[in-house]
């Protein structure tokens, strides 16, 4: 089975014209290299609001449509003409609209009832004769490049309804159904051999009524409880859904999306051993109204592991906030360590100092209230013991003169942290207004000027959002 790519739309109607608008520049793709193009049409109300979007696109003139081929994936077996059946509302939609450009013998509709097709047995078997007439497929079907299907509250894509006999099929392109649940009773559908002959299947499901059909189809995948779960291309398998239809997917498939970054985060949490006293840390931050902008629990861990990693001795922190990064990082200190660690406001020094002094580590770090810029100069004019570890995790505005002014405090060899670069991916809008955005850009243009520093960006993701670290080491 091919793996299956979820698309999600805002809803219905943008699901539409997504649809129309993906068929539409797939069509002109295949065209550039083969031809004819084979299509399955659907039924359904998405199916058929997609092929009214086709209609409306100027797009649709950049399809050569002599070259391309019109089938169903199911019918409603009712006489020619009648309005439920998938073929009259397509033509209403599309057909009709592009007139001579399409020509009658490329439009392969199933044939309704009538005195020479009296069941749906025999609609089938000259369905089957005609797609067999087409192929130049071991599976007597064309390679559908694109198969479009709808899907029923039920689960059911084209006519093949849950535990109904026609899912087990084998040897034949085409079954007659009897007793459909969804009326009318009678109809003629592809069967799943037929339909998997195609190269790209893309099931279209919009609305809540459809959301535990979607959780189903992509969760267990059990074809005779959900038959659109055995709907799959040869080379790709595309569900088109609306936000809606999505409801109940985050517990059968996980999205990658803030839910699960914060999921994933709470599974490695063991790992990441936030002790009493770093909770206490967060608490107290909380509690004196401090923003909750502090490094998530796994970030400070990975702070804590790195200083040890590089041995450090000496910590400088540029944006103390409530102290919560201030702790990881102490506690990696010997008990010779300092860490100095500056902060402009003079309310969450205290805050900070307070929480520190409880957390045991007050003796180990000086915070320093004032403009990072100005103590940096000061602590530069005082010739001490140079950093062996920074992290810069204060205003994003001054990041470019905050890394020049951090080298000239820090050893050969020494590594600079840089927090919220990234900003949700903001940063690579040249034009963002956000003036944080501007500064971690001219930090990143500076950086990228400077020899003597090797460095790397890493995106992150958690309980924290879409963000990322840049990681310094300045050569030795
Ligand atoms: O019966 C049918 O229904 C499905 C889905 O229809 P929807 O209105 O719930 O979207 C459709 O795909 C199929 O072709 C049709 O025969």
């Amino acid at each position: 089975m091919t793996a299956r790519d979820v698309v999600v739309h805002p809803d219905a109607t943008v699901l539409a014209e997504a649809v129309a608008a993906r068929l539409l520049t797939r069509l002109v793709d295949v065209q550039s290299h083969r031809r004819p193009v084979h299509v399955v049409l659907t039924g359904g109300t998405v199916g058929i609001a997609s092929l009214a979007a086709v209609a409306a696109s100027p797009v649709r003139d950049a399809v050569d449509w002599s070259g391309v081929h019109l089938w169903w994936g199911d019918e409603r077996f009712v006489p020619d003409g009648h309005a439920d059946r998938n073929e009259t509302q397509a033509r209403t939609a599309l057909i009709d609209a592009l007139g001579d450009a399409l020509p009658a013998g490329n439009v392969h509709p199933m044939p309704a009832l009538s005195d020479d097709i009296p069941t749906p047995e025999a609609s089938a078997t000259a369905y089957a004769a005609e797609l067999a007439r087409w192929s130049s497929h071991r599976a007597h079907v064309p390679a559908f490049d694109v198969l479009l299907l709808g899907m029923g509250p039920d689960g059911h894509v084209a006519s093949l309804f849950p535990g109904h006999e026609a899912l087990d099929v084998v040897g034949a392109t085409t079954v007659g159904v009897h007793g459909s649940p969804k009326p009318p009773p009678e109809r003629v559908s592809l069967t799943f051999e037929a339909l998997r002959a195609a190269r790209e299947v893309w099931v279209v499901a919009a609305g809540a009524e459809k959301a535990a059909a979607v959780a189903s189809a992509l969760g267990d995948g059990d074809v005779h409880r959900t038959p659109a779960a055995g709907a799959v291309g040869s080379e790709r398998t595309l569900w088109l859904v609306d936000v809606a239809a999505t409801e109940q997917l985050v517990a059968a498939l996980p999205v990658p999306g803030p839910a699960l970054w914060s999921a994933v985060d709470e599974y490695f949490g063991p790992l990441v051993r936030e002790d009493d006293a770093l909770v206490a840390v967060r608490r107290n931050a909380a509690e004196h109204g401090l923003p909750d902008i502090a490094v998530a629990p796994n970030q400070g861990a990975l702070l804590q592991l790195l200083a040890r990693t590089v041995g450090a001795r000496r910590i400088l922190e540029l944006g103390t906030l409530g102290g919560y990064s201030t702790l990881w990082l102490a506690r990696a200190l010997p008990a010779d360590g300092r860490l100095v660690s500056l902060e402009i406001d003079p309310a969450h020094a205290d805050v900070a100092r307070v929480s520190l002094a409880a957390a045991g580590v007050g003796d180990l770090v000086d915070v320093v209230v004032g403009p990072a810029s100005e103590t940096l100069d000061r602590l530069a004019g005082e010739h001490g013991e140079p950093f062996d570890l920074v992290f810069i995790d204060a205003d994003k505005q001054s990041l470019a003169q905050y890394l020049d002014q951090t080298r000239a405090l820090v050893r050969p060899g020494a590594l600079i942290m840089v927090d919220n670069v990234v900003r949700g991916g903001a940063v690579v809008e040249a034009q963002h207004p956000d003036e944080r955005v501007q500064g971690v850009r001219r930090f990143a243009d500076h950086l990228a000027g400077l020899s003597g520093i090797e460095a790397t960006v890493v995106q992150t993701v958690g309980s924290k959002g879409y963000d990322g670290f840049a990681l310094l080491r300045v050569k030795d």
